[in-house]
């Protein structure tokens, strides 16, 4: 048997052996084979990449916007070129189906570095009239060293994410991909070097919560920007209040889908299929709470059964799959816990949440999509952040009432709405308290719209021109056209 490749870290422009002599082994959830041996940082490559970053800073944030943009394009149009070996790259990290990485993880992260790539050229302050013998003006500044940690189900898409507004602004960033997931970042540093980005600006260190502990605590990292669940989330911030570190936090959620009686039934079904089974489940924003109006409920169940019993659970490498694997055998474990704990606390089952082999993939951790009905709001998989494909199904009578139930819960991050009644549709939003809301469809987050989590789901926002205040500070200028009047 071939020894699996070696991955290592990427500092400085150029991959990098770990000093700590550690590494560890990727495999392919759906398979069980292994991918690469991957260096893994300690305390002293954190350092290194600091000090990499640190100079690559002193370069990048020293260039005209408009040719910081370019490298990002050029980045972006290289991510396309190679837009398959890359999808195919995610699959195996992932287990995702192949039906998806492409659209969903590598034009996504395109989107991003070209979409920032083009406000790279216009970051700018504004100018404060003071009368006529002063002006003051506001230069919005990057902050410096920035460091993402991301989690594993979409992991190009997280790097680029957060890494296209960062460098966009001026800023050095150092990556840590989640464990399981990390060969796209590595990917992503050697487009970015072949793209013109000049070396020590964006570094990429392995590891797992330790070296994410490293990267949160070190005082010379300026800013982090967080992908993952929210008790991870909390020791972060905790880590990143020691030297006050900026912060964005994108955590987990237990969103909520409202689907009132005038609605679409057929495509109210396919949004709900979406908001619960795309990438098996394994997605922050999910609309995993499914309040369905009692007037139609029999109706949406029927049909939502009959076509989630038809998707194709498979190999993940399969064009037809619809359902790949999950990203390991102890998160399969925790997911069928919730399918058990879901029935002994009386909802109904009536559909899937059963393991499954998949001929050639026997080693792969698959799950038929789990629905339930009769569910009650206080029933833990109602409550709980479950990240795979378990949908819970409630009833509602009232529009006031299912607000109510669907704001009651410490998650924040998204919410659906569907019916035919645009103002009932507007009104019904106004009222969740949750960062992305869709009206008639869901999990839709194209890169020029605000993406985050309102209560614990959540701290600042990605996509859209608002990251760039995020990966920036502003400095206040005050201008004296006059004399000084002196105050003694
Ligand atoms: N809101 C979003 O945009 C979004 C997107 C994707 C996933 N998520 C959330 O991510 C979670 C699933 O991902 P996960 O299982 O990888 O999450 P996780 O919290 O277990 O790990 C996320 C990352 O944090 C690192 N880490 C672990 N302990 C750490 C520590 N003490 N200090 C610093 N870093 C540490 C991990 O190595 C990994 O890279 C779900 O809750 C999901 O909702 C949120
Ligand atoms: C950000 N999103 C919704 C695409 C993937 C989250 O898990």
């Amino acid at each position: 048997m071939s020894r699996p490749k070696k991955l290592s870290l990427y500092i400085d422009g150029k991959p990098a052996k770990a000093i700590s002599g550690k590494s560890f082994t990727n495999y392919n959830p759906a398979t069980g084979a292994k991918l690469s041996e991957v260096e893994q940082a300690g305390r002293r490559d954190i350092e290194k990449a600091v000090q990499a970053a640190r100079r690559g800073f002193q370069e990048w944030s020293a260039l005209p916007g408009i040719e910081r943009g370019r490298v990002l394009k050029k980045a972006a149009a290289i991510l396309r070129e190679r837009r398959m070996e890359l999808a195919e790259i995610e699959v195996k990290d992932t287990g995702k189906p192949i039906a998806e990485a492409p659209e969903a993880d590598i034009d996504s992260g395109a989107d991003a570095l070209e979409f920032f790539g083009g406000l790279a050229a216009d970051i700018k302050g504004e100018h404060h009239d003071l009368g006529p013998g002063a002006f003051a003006y506001s230069r919005r500044e990057p902050l410096g060293i920035c460091a993402g940690i991301g989690a594993w189900n979409y992991p190009l898409q997280i790097a680029c994410w957060k890494t296209a507004p960062a460098l966009a602004a001026g800023n050095a960033m150092i990556f840590k991909p989640s464990e399981l997931t990390p060969t796209n970042a590595v990917k992503l540093a050697e487009i970015l070097t072949e793209a013109g980005l000049p070396k020590g600006v964006f570094n990429v260190v392995h590891g797992m919560g330790e070296t994410g502990h490293y990267i949160a605590s070190h005082p010379d990292i300026d800013k982090i920007s967080f992908t993952g669940s929210v008790p991870t989330g909390r020791k972060v911030l905790a880590d990143a209040a020691g030297s006050v570190k900026k912060v964005t936090m994108e955590l987990g959620g237990k969103s909520p889908l409202i689907v009132f009686e005038d609605s679409q039934i057929h495509n109210a079904v396919s949004a709900a299929m979406n908001a619960n089974f795309y990438t098996q489940g394994e997605i922050c924003s999910n609309g995993t709470r499914v309040y369905v109006h009692e007037d139609i409920h029999d109706a949406f169940v029927s049909i939502l059964k009959s076509r989630t019993e038809a998707m194709v659970i498979g190999d993940p490498m399969d064009p037809a799959t619809h359902v790949g694997s999950l990203i390991s055998g102890d998160h399969l474990e925790k997911v069928m816990e919730y399918v058990r704990l879901g029935i002994e606390e009386g909802a109904h089952l009536v559909s899937g949440g059963e393991k499954v082999t998949v001929k050639g993939c026997e080693k792969g951790h698959f799950i038929s999509p789990a629905i339930f009905t009769a569910c009650q709001d206080d029933m833990r998989i109602c409550r709980e952040e479950i990240f795979g494909p378990v949908m819970s199904i409630m009833t509602f009578r009232d529009e006031d009432e299912v607000v109510a139930r669907a704001n009651d819960t410490e998650f924040g991050l998204a919410a659906g709405v569907f019916t035919q009644n645009l103002a009932r549709a507007h009104r019904v939003v106004a009222r969740l308290r949750a960062g992305t809301c869709w009206i008639n469809n869901y999990n839709l987050t194209p890169v020029g719209v605000p993406f985050g989590g309102y209560k614990q789901s959540g701290i600042g926002r990605e996509n859209a021109a608002v990251a760039l205040d995020h990966f920036t500070q502003l400095k206040s200028v005050y201008v004296e056209l006059g004399d000084v009047e002196s105050s003694y």
